[in-house]
């Protein structure tokens, strides 16, 4: 774990000594878009972007997801780094799931983020969207990334139908969204990695709270803004599905599981029974990653072989309202 500091890499864990204890996420380095204007600096063409993930990385994830649904696998290649985050970051290798950089054949992520910009200080972040046409990154924000993907590739897409930022829909995926981000994607990171007793409580109770009030709202709907499944289903999913096999155990979320909500544990396996999602959510990665990649919270650097998780199960939801058309 580490950053780059003018251009060099300085292998250094997050200072939450300077934030009473907090953990801060680091605002992203890279805000670009890809347009769907021809004559734009990115603009949306078959194979010219690349995407740099984990499997592990909820965040990257996201972008995997919208790329999956949207149908732009063919247009937009992905490589997988190896689940392991050590002293020199995330690394590409040969391990199971993994796939090497194809571009410039790199042994680290930092690499990429030296080529884009010499003299960078950041952090070296997944997802990362790279253009092969200027040789820079677009975009380490995932938010963004998601955004891109959903829209400025419709010309190109196999579904530029579906649509998960419907203008209809925007205020109340942006509101629900600010809430989750905050208490929920971050607020688990924030529990995991306070390193006071004090901030943990905060995240924790933040956490829980957030977690009681989207479980009640989804009582009544299907989906978490409305009848259809939107972006906002999506950012959340990918901290429910960690949930019980990482984050109750891992981060010490342990006031309940995902499993023990009523109304949650269908949603999350409705979203997990989306045809495509399963193949992007990947047990292995995830477990190793957190388990063995954070000395300071686990030790041994041993996996939990468990939970058993039963996400095919029958969800339920039709109970709710009826399943959305068109994925
Ligand atoms: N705001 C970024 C956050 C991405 C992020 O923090 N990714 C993690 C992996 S889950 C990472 O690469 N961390 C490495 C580090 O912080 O040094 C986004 O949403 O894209």
């Amino acid at each position: 774990m580490g950053l780059l500091v003018e251009g060099q890499w300085k292998d250094q864990w997050y200072d939450t000594d300077s934030t009473g204890g907090k953990f801060v996420r680091e605002s992203a380095g890279f805000r670009d878009w890809v347009s769907p204007d021809p004559q734009a600096r990115f603009a949306a063409q078959a194979g010219r972007y690349h995407l740099y993930v984990s499997l592990a990385c909820p965040w990257a994830h996201r972008t995997l997801i919208v790329r999956k649904l949207k149908g732009l696998e063919k247009i937009i290649d992905v490589s997988i780094v190896d689940p392991y985050m050590g002293e020199w970051g995330w690394s590409f290798s040969d391990a199971p799931g993994a796939i090497r950089d194809p571009l410039y054949c790199l042994e680290h992520l930092f690499e990429l983020y030296q080529k884009a910009a010499r003299g960078y200080t950041g952090r070296v972040t997944t997802p990362t969207l790279w253009d092969s046409h200027h040789e820079t990154i677009v975009s380490n924000e995932s938010a963004d990334i998601v955004r891109m993907f959903n829209s400025a590739f419709d010309t190109l897409a196999e579904h530029p139908e579906r649509d998960y930022y419907p203008q209809g829909l925007r205020d109340e995926i942006d509101a629900v969204n600010e809430r989750v981000y905050h208490e929920v994607n971050n607020g688990v990171y924030k529990a995991g990695f306070a390193t006071t007793q004090a901030a943990y409580e905060e995240a924790f109770e933040a956490l829980f709270g957030a977690l009681d009030w989207l479980d009640a709202r989804l009582a009544e709907r299907r989906y978490i803004a409305g009848d259809r499944i939107t972006e906002a289903d999506w950012r959340l999913f990918v901290t429910l599905v960690r949930f019980d096999a990482v984050y109750v155990g891992h981060f010490k979320c342990n006031l309940r599981r995902i499993a023990d909500y009523p109304n949650l544990s269908g949603y999350l396996r409705e979203l997990y029974q989306v045809p495509g999602i399963a193949e992007t959510t990947d047990f292995s990665h995830i477990k190793q990653h957190y388990y063995r990649s954070h000395p300071t919270i686990n030790p041994t650097g041993i996996v939990p072989a468990g939970p058993a998780l039963d996400l095919y199960a029958p969800h339920g939801r039709e109970a709710v309202g009826p399943a959305q058309s068109g994925g």
